[in-house]
């Protein structure tokens, strides 16, 4: 995977195809922030893991074009990883992830998204498809110039609401989900039961 000095890393998948696509329709693009827990053992505390699959399973799919994979080295909505744990500690004691970021505090996501603006740049890109249930995330990668356009938001759906084998089922995933799902004043996700 190609990577630049701080770890930061753009993957085409399904490169071959990409340039052809481009032409007819903006790439499909994920953004993903890195979760050492969810994608280096599947913890079942959240579905970092399944997205980053789902991604490029999407991309692989005959007919899809491709897409491009960023990967931001933004560990726990970027708190890093020991913060990230403490905040696991109170999700424990009751808090949800919300309120354990704010009790260590921290912003409820100290995350920013302008390297993957540029890296969108780069590659190129003046208009793309963004794999996401997050518009802050649509909003910040579109840069305050829109120097990037968000054509479409693709929802990216757990594919345990899908009714489909495999991915994360557990009772903290399903806390995790829900706080994205009940507390949209709070995390701003679009993430809805009925996109399932
Ligand atoms: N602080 C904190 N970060 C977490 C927790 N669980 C997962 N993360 C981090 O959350 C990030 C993924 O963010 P999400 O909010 O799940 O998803 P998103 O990227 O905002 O939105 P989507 O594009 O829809 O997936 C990764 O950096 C994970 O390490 C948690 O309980 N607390």
């Amino acid at each position: 995977m190609p990577e630049n000095t701080n770890g930061n890393t753009i993957e085409k998948a399904g490169g071959e195809n990409l340039t052809e696509n481009t032409k007819k329709d903006p790439p499909l693009v994920r953004i993903h922030s890195e979760c050492y827990t969810g994608e280096t053992v599947w913890s079942a505390r959240c579905d970092c893991g399944e997205q980053l699959d789902e991604a490029a399973r999407l991309m692989s799919l005959p007919g899809s074009g491709g897409g491009i994979i960023i990967y931001l080295r933004q560990e726990g909505r970027g708190i890093g990883l020991g913060e990230k744990l403490k905040a696991y500690n109170l999700q424990d004691l009751g808090s949800d992830t919300v309120e354990a970021n704010l009790l260590l505090r921290h912003p409820a996501d100290a995350r920013s998204y302008g390297l993957a603006t540029a890296m969108l740049q780069d590659l190129g890109q003046e208009e793309i498809r963004l794999l996401t249930n997050n518009p802050d995330k649509v909003r910040a990668v579109e840069g305050p110039n829109r120097e990037i356009v968000v054509k479409e938001r693709v929802p990216m759906i757990p594919l345990a609401w899908r009714g489909k084998t495999g991915g994360i089922r557990s009772q903290e995933v399903g806390g995790y989900l829900k706080t994205k799902l009940l507390q949209i004043e709070k995390m701003g996700h679009m993430l809805q039961m009925g996109d399932a």
